[in-house]
């Protein structure tokens, strides 16, 4: 490190307590406080190199007798800091020489001083001592010996040693005195009045009564160790021939009775107090220190054997389950399944349910209420976007910043061993170049192996087997086979328009009637109103848009109540509402509040009627969607376009349909020849453009949609229809049914064509629906074209075709 040449006359000063840092001398200091954590960011870590960097370190002073504020130029040396349990920042500095203040300024929120240099640097090499005053260079020699004794009392090899051979005969007098100082024990009082000692002979002669108080101390102690009680609560472990050794007695003893407090298993007793006894042995500076207390105090927060007392009652739970969440009959009886095995074997090993469903249909919540009902602590662990193995496992403690993954964090917030976990987005997580976290979750997830779950960070076993998994995700697509198999799939299929209604009127509207502060006596929301925001305001499997909505509404009436109830003096109104209460929210006030429709039956229709266009319906991970698919076709050169941000299967399928139009159009007497065909280029289009789309069941729309652009005839509007297509017009059956029904439904189709093996899917659609749809079954697209089109599409070739199931 270059030397400081000269200390600048503006630097910003560190206020430090029971510490005094001396120049020579180097010290850790913790930083928590907001406006020195901002004087690192945006003063230090702003210069380079650092060992540039001077600060004034002040001693938090108890000399208020109007004496000037002498503090030391220190060099930082070094930055670490931790993010866990809180942010902190570690700084290393070395003293340079002392200063003093003459006026301090903010900058920002941190103190600036100017400040005058008081001694000089030892790379100056200039001795303050003046040789020719014989006084000063007798006590200079005395000093020289009386170091060079308390020298051979220490361990050769120590680093205190090893400084001060090493400084012995290089360094000034002035700074000699200053290097001992900060090595040898002193009180804090002490200390301080060696900083204020501006004169070099008193400053050497305050010293040496420190050095000769050691010596007398070791004296009379036969004993070769010592403990020797100062003020401040600090311990001294004085060993003849080894370093002074600092340490905080109380902290310890207090870390060691929660250790022993914790009901460690006897291994991990054994591991930690190894630990234990290092720490004791550590000097208070060390940085290892903070990291073995930290790891410490980890552990004895760890809930080892405590638990909540579970309640397992399968009517009460039938009870929660039904008050809080509506419909959901397949899930809800899944867990109550679960919890009547749990009743009747309290340790049972798995399974782990996974809900997978679209977003919105309260898989979230469903995990909240089962920790309800079972009296256990919830924890949700958001593993979207998770893709670091250590996020679940935690980092090695060697580490800087290493904290525990977020299963024992999680363990550690709720404070008992048995919560509910609920690992939301499971499928979200991805992996990237630290290791895959689904890897580390296979562990966590085992029943058979997770009874001695090794943590990186905590690096001893940790029994996860009281633990209740439940994961959700929206799509199963993404999560590795491994993972899945150690998982109970129970899907959650998406709400139909009752089931929202219900969902809206029972549930989300006296939520939110609440979080806004209202009561239900202030606001009337019909049935219709409600209906019209599930059909006009919403297109989602959940009810996540539809709260929002019916949050929106709550504002506009609590505007309304707080003009009522805290009248403005000049009788101003916001509010455009009416003044009586209840508040009547008919479809007309509701479309005031939101605007516009966003989505109107009518869009859909407008698109529709014209040759070329069919619709399809598909099935994302938000749930089913109404999806049309275009056909259009132009002077050319035989081209096929495809267009909608579509994957391998989807295209593949596409042209499948086409080249099945083409082998079998003349059945419909359409003349699609190669003369005719190598001169026109066609574009099948799937909007929405920009939402990527895959999968093999848009093969009966796509060959639909041909058949009515060759024939001019327009499909007719109220029909949807999915099914995967062969080279031989064989209708396959597609996944995802009740979602794809719902989806039609909702967008006001009426005619549905499945492919005849999906007829079983049917069993879970209510029955509410099915009534208001008319479904065609179909094994060939033969049958779909008949079916798709009002009155059929004319057959006019000479074989004859048989529309029975050939499957
Ligand atoms: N059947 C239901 N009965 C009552 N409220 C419901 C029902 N389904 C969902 N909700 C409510 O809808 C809101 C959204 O639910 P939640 O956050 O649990 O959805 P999710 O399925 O976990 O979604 P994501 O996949 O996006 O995490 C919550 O306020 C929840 O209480």
């Amino acid at each position: 490190m270059p030397p400081i040449v000269s200390i600048p006359r503006r630097i910003p000063l560190l206020v430090v307590s029971n510490e005094v840092l001396l120049p020579g001398g180097s010290l850790r200091i913790p930083i928590t406080r907001s406006e020195n954590m901002e004087m690192v960011k945006h003063w230090i870590l702003n210069r380079s190199p650092l060992s540039s960097v001077v600060i004034g370190i002040m001693p938090r002073d108890p000399r208020d007798d109007g004496s000037p504020l002498i503090g030391t130029a220190a060099v930082v040396v070094q930055v670490t800091g931790v993010n866990w349990p809180q942010p902190m920042i570690t700084l290393l500095v070395t003293g340079l020489c002392r200063i003093k203040v003459e006026k301090v300024s903010l900058a920002g929120s941190f103190p600036m001083g100017t400040v005058m240099q008081l001694d000089k640097l030892s790379s100056d090499n200039v001795d303050e001592v003046d040789a020719e005053d014989p006084v000063l260079a007798s006590l200079l020699s005395e000093f020289r010996q009386a170091v060079q004794k308390y020298l051979s009392l220490l361990d050769e090899n120590s680093a205190t040693a090893l400084k001060l051979k090493a400084m012995l005969n290089s360094l000034p007098g002035h700074h000699l005195a200053d290097v001992c100082a900060s090595l040898v024990k002193a009180s804090y009082t002490e200390k301080l009045e060696i900083l204020d000692a501006l004169d070099v002979t008193e400053r050497l002669k305050k010293t040496l009564t420190l050095i000769s108080r050691h010596f007398a101390e070791m004296d009379s102690s036969p004993d070769q160790s010592v403990i020797l009680r100062k003020p401040k609560q600090r311990n001294f472990r004085i060993v003849k021939g080894h370093e002074l050794m600092p340490m905080e007695d109380d902290e310890m003893n207090q870390l060691e009775n929660k250790l022993n407090e914790a009901s460690l298993p006897p291994e991990v007793h054994k591991v930690v107090m190894k630990d234990l006894n290092r720490l004791k042995k550590m000097p208070s500076f060390g940085p290892e220190k903070g990291i073995i207390r930290n790891y410490l105090e980890i552990v004895s927060d760890m809930p080892w054997s405590k638990s909540s007392k579970e309640t397992i009652d399968i009517y009460k739970a039938q009870k929660d389950l039904d008050a809080d969440h509506y419909a959901m009959d397949k899930l809800k009886q899944r867990v109550l399944e679960y919890l009547a095995v749990r009743q009747l074997k309290s340790n049972l090993k798995g399974p782990i349910l996974c809900f997978v469903g679209p977003p919105g249909v309260g898989k979230t919540s469903v995990g909240r209420s089962i920790a309800q009902t079972l009296g256990r602590e919830f924890h949700r662990i958001s593993l979207g976007g998770v893709c670091n193995q250590s996020d679940i496992r935690g980092h090695r403690r060697t580490y800087i910043g290493a904290m525990p993954g977020r299963i024992v964090q999680g363990l550690k917030i709720v404070g008992v061993n048995n919560p509910v976990f609920l690992l939301d987005e499971i499928d979200k997580m991805g992996s990237g170049i630290h290791g895959d976290p689904a890897a580390a979750l296979l562990e966590v997830l085992d029943p058979e192996q997770n009874c001695t779950f090794v943590d990186h960070f905590l690096n001893v076993p940790f029994d996860l087997s009281q633990v209740l998994f439940i994961a959700t995700a929206n799509s199963v697509k993404s999560i590795p086979p491994a993972l899945l198999d150690r998982m109970e799939l129970v899907n959650v299929p998406g709400y139909t328009q009752e089931e929202k209604l219900h969902i809206a009127t029972k549930h989300l509207l006296p939520k939110q009637l609440e979080a806004h502060g209202l009561t239900p006596d202030l606001v009337h929301l019909p049935d219709e109103s409600v209906k019209l925001i599930i059909s006009d305001y919403t297109r989602e499997a959940g009810v996540r848009t539809l709260e929002r909505k019916l949050g929106a509404l709550c504002r506009a009436v609590a505007v309304q109540v707080a003009e009522e109830k805290f009248p403005s003096p000049s009788g101003e109104k916001i509010s455009t509402l009416a003044t009586s209460f209840p508040v009547d929210l008919d479809p007309l006030r509701v479309e005031k509040i939101l605007g516009p429709a966003i989505f109107s039956k009518a869009d859909l229709w407008s698109r529709l009627g014209q040759p070329g266009v069919a619709v399809g319906l598909a099935w994302t991970s938000a749930g089913g969607e109404v999806m049309l698919v275009e056909a259009s076709k132009m002077e050319g050169d035989g081209e096929l376009v495809l267009t909608g941000h579509l994957g391998d299967v989807m295209k593949e399928s596409a042209r499948l349909a086409l080249n099945w139009v083409r082998t079998q159009a003349s059945k419909y007497g359409l003349k699609l020849n190669g003369e005719t065909l190598a001169h026109t280029d066609l574009h099948i289009h799937f909007p929405a453009g920009a939402v990527g789309k895959d999968g093999p069941s848009a093969g009966i729309t796509v060959a639909t949609a041909l058949m009515s652009l060759f024939s001019s005839k327009p499909v007719a509007s109220d029909v949807a229809m999915t099914g995967e297509i062969t080279l031989q017009g064989v209708v396959l059956p597609v996944g995802g049914v009740k979602e794809k029904v719902l989806a039609a439904h909702r967008a006001g189709l009426r005619r549905i064509i499945l492919p005849q093996k999906c007829e079983k899917d049917l069993l879970e659609i209510p029955s509410s629906v099915k009534e208001e749809l008319v479904f065609v079954f179909v094994s060939h697209i033969d049958e779909v074209l008949q079916a798709a089109f009002d009155g059929g599409l004319p057959f006019v070739g000479s074989q004859s075709i048989e529309f029975t199931s050939k499957l």
